[in-house]
């Protein structure tokens, strides 16, 4: 059997030999659908922004990294971001860093939603994560912490239309209480306003009741890939390894991204 990255390189080839395309697709710079036959595969959903020949960089591919808090996102985020060449970016940690930003006119609106465990509203947090992204030399990216409720979703989908695909979901699934112990241990330590008892009690039912049905909506897209987080650091990573390695190979090919089927 073929690679997919030998299988992709034969489709790009039997696209520019063969396919016509308007040239008014082309100077747009939303992105095209195209599809087409590599031996028994269906190669499907190639994004294009730009010309093909001009080998624009393509949309920034994403991958979402959700769960209670405390359920260990951030730790495997930093461990797998070298790795695998994603660029971790925490909706948290960005926030945080705008609140304590000098002159910035959202430092109180977001600590008042990091001490209530609430949301901060999206479109502060969406072009947080934007700037960071077009900074950003990589082009691939686990966002840890987002989108964590309907505002987000929708905030994302939006904005990130033709800018951004995301290609899976990963759900550190975790008991409350060690979610809970691990915040109060991280706690003593952390200098974080929202790790203690109060403000966990509002984050986690924040998290039951917001963030759980996002992951439901992307687990019906068939995009989730869930992890148990309730094991030693070590054992969890150990289990990303191979949904990782997958979504590398399908996924994150360098200027467009491919999605295969055998016939
Ligand atoms: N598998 C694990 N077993 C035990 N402790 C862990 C594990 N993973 C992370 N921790 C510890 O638990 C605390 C929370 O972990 P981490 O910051 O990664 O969680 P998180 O999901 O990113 O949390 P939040 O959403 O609140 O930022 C940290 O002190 C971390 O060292
Ligand atoms: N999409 C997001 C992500 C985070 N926040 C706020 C509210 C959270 O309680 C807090 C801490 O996030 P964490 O570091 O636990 O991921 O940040 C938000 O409003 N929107």
């Amino acid at each position: 059997m073929q690679s997919p990255r030998l299988l992709y390189r034969s489709f790009q080839k039997s696209l520019s030999s063969s396919t016509t395309l308007p040239c008014n697709l082309f100077a747009k710079k939303k992105p095209i659908t195209l599809q087409g036959r590599v031996g028994n595969y269906l190669v499907r959903d190639v994004s294009v922004t730009g010309t093909m020949t001009e080998n624009k960089k393509s949309l920034y591919n994403v991958v979402f990294v959700l769960g209670g808090p405390g359920a260990g996102k951030g730790t495997q985020c930093e461990k797998i971001q070298e790795t695998f060449g994603f660029q971790h970016l925490s909706a948290g940690e960005l926030l945080r860093q705008e609140r304590q930003a000098p002159g910035s006119q959202y430092g109180e609106e977001i600590e008042g939603h990091l001490k209530n465990g609430s949301i901060v509203p999206v479109a502060i947090t969406c072009s947080l994560l934007r700037r960071e992204m077009d900074n950003s030399p990589k082009n691939n990216f686990l966002i840890d912490g987002f989108p964590r409720n309907k505002d987000n979703l929708d905030g994302w989908n939006i904005a990130m239309e033709g800018v951004a695909k995301v290609r899976a979901v990963l759900f550190f699934n975790c008991p409350d209480d060690v979610c809970v112990d691990r915040c109060m241990n991280r706690g003593l330590t952390s200098g974080r306003t929202d790790d203690n008892a109060e403000s966990l009690k509002k984050r986690i039912e924040t998290y039951r009741n917001s963030t759980m049905p996002i992951i439901e909506h992307y687990r019906a897209l068939n995009l989730v890939t869930e992890v148990d987080g309730n094991r030693s650091p070590e054992q969890v990573r150990l289990s990303l390894t191979c949904p990782l390695r997958n979504f590398q190979q399908f996924f994150f090919l360098p200027e467009q991204a491919m999605c295969i089927t055998e016939r």
